[in-house]
């Protein structure tokens, strides 16, 4: 073997290495719109593979790699905790929002898209909008929380917001006694599509909240919003968005934020956010326990985006959504629960519940296509 050869060898060796738990990777390249993308599907045991798409300046191949597989991995238990009949699955585009989107960019990769022919739907993640997957949509159907105009449930992140508010609401229930979310302090990292509605309604509802982003532009509109509704926010910079004492860290914006570091920074009571893959590790989890912060698993806490675009697949139903959205409250009100008399964490405990659940999806295997889903038709 030559040397190339025997690199290449190796490169593949790597990727198949790390996607052992995963079903399949695609990496997209178009070089005429500069499209550099990866699709990857994690586990499609409860059905066809869902999950949005991230774009983000990755440093790196690698770096956007280990994100789609940590992401589409958390797709799978996250379908199995809402009980969605969808499977885990998620794609990254290597390239900075702000600057690197084009409508092309996005009908190439909605190409790459439908030629999963029905393995994968996505739409909206950190970094994408609505309007870049109507651009999507021209190529594929496999597309999911466009506008309403355009036939898709609209902004999936309304959603998902409502479900981090429901998150807070089931966690002050726990520490507390009372769900009251008014008279406590919250620290909110990222003020993107979820971040500021969730800020806005904790405003609402009578919550003090510090606030943090790298966008200067998104610390200005939720100061301009707390002053129409009243009320004022502080901003924290930098590690003040880990050092500040409050009541409840609300992490909204990158994964990984829960680590080493971060923990002996903390001086909250509990983590509930949207972010993805909030733990660096499971150990994570084990070392939030034994200081007394509670963790909100956060895909259960974040799954209201999901649970709107999978029904959207059925047939959107606004109430069912709501229903089934409001549900995360009770759902995590019981894995607090079980981990407590089980004296686990919490993510094990939400993890044990998905295992269950992806075990007995298996026995249902042999009767549907892993491509398709039958259309409800409720409330019509
Ligand atoms: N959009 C949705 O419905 C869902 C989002 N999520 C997760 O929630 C998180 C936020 O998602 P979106 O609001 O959709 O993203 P977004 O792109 O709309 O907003 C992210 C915000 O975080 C800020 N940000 C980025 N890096 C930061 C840093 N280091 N420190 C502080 N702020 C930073 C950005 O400037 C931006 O304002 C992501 O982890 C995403 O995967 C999870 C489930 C559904
Ligand atoms: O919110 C969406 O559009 C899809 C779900 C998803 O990607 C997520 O929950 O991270």
């Amino acid at each position: 073997m030559n040397a190339m050869k025997a690199q290449e060898a190796s490169v593949e060796l790597t990727v198949l290495e790390k996607m052992q738990e995963h079903e399949q990777i695609v990496f997209c390249n178009d070089p005429s719109t500069g499209l550099k993308a990866i699709i990857a599907i994690h586990n499609t045991t409860l059905g066809p593979a869902l999950g949005g798409c991230r774009m983000r300046p990755y440093a790196s191949m690698d770096e956007a790699l280990e994100d789609v597989l940590r992401l589409s991995k958390g797709m799978t238990y996250k379908c199995a905790a809402a009980d969605v009949d969808f499977g885990g699955g998620k794609a990254v585009i290597i390239g900075d929002p702000l600057t690197d989107k084009t409508p092309a960019m996005f009908r190439a990769f909605g190409q790459f898209v439908d030629s999963l022919n029905g393995r994968f739907y996505t739409g909206t993640d950190m970094g994408t909008s609505t309007e870049d997957f109507v651009h999507a949509s021209r190529e594929t159907n496999c597309i999911v929380g466009i506008p309403e105009a355009y036939g898709g449930s609209g902004d999936s992140s309304v959603p998902t917001a409502l479900g981090v508010i429901y998150g807070l609401k089931a966690t002050n229930k726990t520490i507390f006694g009372s769900e009251d979310l008014s008279g406590k302090t919250y620290i909110i990292q990222g003020l993107g599509k979820v971040g500021f509605k969730v800020a806005e309604q904790l405003l609402e509802a009578g919550a003090d909240l510090y606030v943090n982003d790298i966008n200067l532009s998104s610390i200005k509109a939720i100061q301009e919003r707390a002053k129409q509704l009243g009320r004022n926010v502080d901003v924290v910079s930098g590690d003040e968005v880990y050092t500040t004492a409050a009541d409840v860290f609300v992490p909204c914006a990158l994964g990984g934020i829960i680590n080493d570091v971060t923990i002996d920074q903390l001086k909250v009571k509990a983590v509930v956010g949207s972010a993805n893959n909030q733990l660096l590790t499971e150990k994570h989890g084990q070392m939030l326990k034994q200081k007394g912060i509670l963790f909100a698993p956060d895909y259960m806490v974040n799954a209201g985006g999901l649970i709107q675009v999978a029904d959207e697949l059925y047939g959107y139903n606004k109430e069912r959504v709501l229903k089934k959205t409001k549900s995360i409250y009770d759902s995590l009100l019981e894995v607090y629960k079980q981990a407590r008399l089980d004296d686990i964490t919490t993510i094990q405990a939400a993890n044990r519940l998905c295992e269950k659940r992806l075990e007995d999806g298996k026995r249902l295997n042999s009767f549907f296509s892993h491509t398709r889903r039958p259309k409800w038709n409720i409330g019509k």
